[in-house]
């Protein structure tokens, strides 16, 4: 295949790339920026998708509780529903603390319950309606008997504690939410609890926003989808896949994703066309962005408002930003474990901070459990393996150790002006799960 050499000097990427390394923070904040700047101009469109397809999605408005909850006065303890009034005077002159009653017939849940006579007591489920007229419930195990009398047993009584307060072991009408007020505000996050709650007040379907949809493309004559045998020089395509699952996870859509030969305008022309077909919110490159003869992406894109710039962080070092054909566009270095941090240090934060989800990585202290080299002028990036307040180096700092990163729950960070940290010293860790 035939390759153009890189081109010299392209006018705003030279510029970025002899302004020496951009800071971590900074480049954090132009990624940011790229996309709150899209999604302004762009907001995400409403889509209404069943309860049981929403997880990880936002809420596109506020939802109000469309009834009470719980729906109807309920009992808290498997007992007796009582009338409080009933016990106040006590009627048991050989034992004054309590108060017998006779047993009405047990109110099955599931169904309305009528009203209860007074110097009655109801045998009551948990979760079963209150009687009309009660306003407690005693548990089964402080009567006497401590057990239910058989249903319908005819003319038994039931002993119970005479002090008894109004409302206890009862559950209220719209007590969790009353009809018509908020339950969830525009944006919220949904997630287990959140779906929980919209299934309890009757919803089946909701509203949310469209996700933030990428077009994904990887880069390289020797990359091969994996399944496929080998070739000399060849090697299967990792980062489609961690970056497809980073994305997803991440609450974004993979419209497409493609492996692109080393051919600039083969690159080029096939990019533009698939955003013009899909219109994504995001395109995310890998490789072809660094210092040698051919790269692809880097070459591609010169006509277009992308700077390539070099991060002064290992990996991840080598980064692309701009836009392409008025659309963001990000471009990862090719090291599968330098697109990963790419995703964790640059995207993942910017999505969560202008879309709102993901929810936003913890960041923790540790002590390291061995010590840790550095280069000079780098934030460095290393993988390792958190637990209880320390934090285990996982293989060395090479960016094409995909099995250590796969061993890994954490990413560490040795800051810029650090070289050399002993065990035992604290340092920040991402985590990673
Ligand atoms: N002279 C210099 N060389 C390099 C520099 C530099 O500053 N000066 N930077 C190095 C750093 S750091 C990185 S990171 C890489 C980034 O290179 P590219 O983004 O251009 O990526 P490629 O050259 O295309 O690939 C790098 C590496 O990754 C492998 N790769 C690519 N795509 C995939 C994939 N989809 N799945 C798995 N592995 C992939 C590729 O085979 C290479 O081994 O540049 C350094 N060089
Ligand atoms: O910065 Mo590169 O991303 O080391 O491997």
């Amino acid at each position: 295949m035939s390759v153009e050499p890189a081109p010299q000097g392209v006018p705003a990427r030279a510029s970025a790339a002899t302004a020496g390394p951009r800071t971590v923070a900074a480049h954090r904040q132009a990624v940011e920026d790229l996309l709150r700047t899209w999604f302004r101009d762009h907001p995400p469109a409403h889509e209404t998708v069943a309860l049981n397809a929403a997880a990880g999605r936002l809420l596109a408005a506020e939802v109000r509780a469309p009834g009470n909850l719980p729906p109807f006065t309920n009992s808290q303890m498997d007992g007796y529903a009582v009338r409080v009034a009933d016990l106040a005077a006590g009627n048991q002159p050989a034992d004054p603390g309590r108060v017998r009653l006779a047993t009405a017939a047990p109110i099955p849940a599931g169904s309305a319950a009528p009203p209860l006579l007074p110097g009655t007591a109801a045998p009551v489920m948990t979760g079963a309606m209150l009687p009309e007229g009660a306003d407690a419930v005693v548990p089964i195990e402080a009567c006497t008997p401590d057990y239910f009398l058989p249903a319908g047993q005819a003319g038994s009584t039931v002993a119970v504690p005479a002090d008894v307060s109004p409302g206890q072991f009862v559950r209220r009408a719209g007590s969790d939410i009353a009809a018509g007020t908020p339950a969830l505000p525009a944006g919220a996050v949904l997630g287990a609890l959140q779906l929980g709650l919209l299934a309890a007040l009757g919803l089946d379907r909701v509203a949310v926003r469209a996700r933030p949809r990428v077009l994904l493309l990887t880069t390289g004559d020797e990359v091969i989808e994996p399944g496929i045998p080998l070739g000399p020089g060849q090697i299967h395509d990792a980062n489609t896949t961690l970056l497809r699952s980073s994305l997803q996870e991440a609450g974004a859509e993979v419209l497409r994703s493609r492996i692109l030969a080393d051919s600039p305008q083969e690159f080029t022309d096939r990019l533009r066309a698939d955003v013009a077909a899909d219109t994504p919110d995001l395109v995310l490159t890998s490789g072809g962005i660094s210092k040698g003869a051919y790269e692809v992406v880097r070459q591609g894109l010169a006509a277009q408002d992308v700077a390539f710039l070099s991060v002064a962080m290992q990996p991840g070092g080598p980064q692309g930003i701009g836009t392409v054909d008025g659309v963001p566009f990000l471009g990862f270095p090719g090291n599968p474990v330098s697109s990963l941090v790419s995703f964790e240090m640059f995207l993942r934060p910017a999505l969560s901070a202008v879309t709102g989800a993901p929810r936003p990585r913890a960041e923790v202290p540790a002590r390291l459990t061995a010590p840790l080299g550095s280069p000079a002028g780098k934030h460095q990036v290393r993988r390792g393996r958190y637990t209880a307040g320390t934090v285990e180096p996982v293989g060395g700092p090479g960016s094409h150790l995909v099995h250590a990163l796969a061993s890994s729950n954490a990413l560490i960070s040795v800051p810029v002006g650090t070289e050399h940290l002993e065990a035992g010293a604290e340092v920040t860790v991402l985590l990673l799960e």
